[in-house]
């Protein structure tokens, strides 16, 4: 698939001489759904800023379908649709003129067809007459989600779409979104709860300090939490791994004074009992074991306090 949105060395530093992104760079295929996590005051909103032309970049270049969002900005704006983390709706003002005057605002002539398509697959049909002052937060953000779609955008950003929200509409949001990738949108949101990253993710990246920590494939960042670690303490340190035990994946740690072996925990065999009956055999006698399970959150944590997960 080719890239929808290419980010390079991308860097901005505020006013007062904030450094918040710093050399980000990036690649998001079309029809992929991208989840940025990262704690407060990471970049995130910033990073989504500047793409969307809110923000001017320090320097570095961003393109959208081909489009550099400077030197073409209104070719690469229009390719894009922001959901943003605050609710700015005009109050007194229907659904419907809400969805058709932000249609109407990237130049885009009129299609009643269309916008009745996005409002009802957002529920929000039966809703076209009411004020945004007659809805409930849920609907708002999802009239939110309709506007930044009035003008056919193949990227969507969505800033922490469910923060705050009841679970049941978190999960709504998890659906939509799912029924927005199926009907081609590229989708790059924002979050801070890692599980909504599992649950609806083709990628994940890592966002703190400014700085792009990982960006991988869910499925990869999954088989790295199904692995656990088995320590081994002895109770005689060795200088070296003994031969006999050469053909297990372990690694000399304490000054020779344990063994960690790595695992999966999704194999039909962990390797545990041969590895446990070879220790035996080579003469090295067990003080003590534990386990150790590395989890998405640990990769997170680990990558944003700054040591290896
Ligand atoms: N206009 C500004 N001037 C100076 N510093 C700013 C400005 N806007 C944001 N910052 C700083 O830049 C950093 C990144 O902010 P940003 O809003 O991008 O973070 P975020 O990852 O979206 O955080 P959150 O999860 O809290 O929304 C923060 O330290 C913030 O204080």
């Amino acid at each position: 698939m080719p890239a929808i949105l290419t980010i390079r060395d991308l860097r901005k530093s505020y006013a007062d001489g904030f450094e918040a992104l710093k050399s980000v760079s990036l690649d998001i295929e079309e029809g992929e759904i991208l989840a940025l996590l990262g704690p407060n005051g990471a970049g995130k909103t910033t990073l989504i800023s500047t793409v969307c032309g809110i923000i001017t970049p320090t320097s570095g270049s961003v393109t959208v379908g081909g489009h550099d969002i400077l030197d073409d900005f209104r070719a690469a704006r229009s390719l894009i649709g922001l959901v943003p983390q605050e609710i700015n709706l005009e109050p007194f003002e229907t659904v419907w003129n809400t969805v058709r005057f932000s249609r109407g605002l990237f130049g885009k002539s009129r299609n009643d067809a269309l916008l009745e398509d996005i409002l009802r697959k957002l529920s929000l049909w039966d809703k076209r007459k009411n004020r945004i002052m007659e809805l409930s937060g849920g609907m708002k953000r999802r009239v939110l989600i309709a506007k930044a779609l009035s003008h056919e955008p193949r990227v969507l950003f969505l800033d922490e779409p469910t923060a705050g929200v009841d679970v049941e509409l978190r999960k709504d949001m998890w659906e939509i979104v799912a029924e927005l990738k199926a009907s081609g949108v590229t989708i790059i949101l924002t979050t801070h709860y890692i599980e909504e990253a599992e649950a609806i993710a083709d990628r994940v990246g890592v966002i703190a300090e400014g700085k792009l920590m990982l960006v991988e494939e869910k499925a990869q960042l999954m088989a790295r939490m199904g692995q656990k670690q088995l320590e081994v303490q002895l109770t005689e340190p060795v200088a070296v791994l003994p031969d006999a035990l050469a053909h297990h994946d372990l690694q000399l740690v304490n000054g020779g004074g344990a063994l960690v072996y790595t695992y999966d925990t999704r194999g039909e065999r962990t390797g545990i009992t041969a590895l446990l009956n070879d220790v035996a055999q080579a003469g090295l006698v067990l003080a003590d074991v534990q386990t150790r399970q590395s989890s998405l959150e640990d990769i997170f944590v680990g990558l944003v306090s700054g040591e290896t997960a």
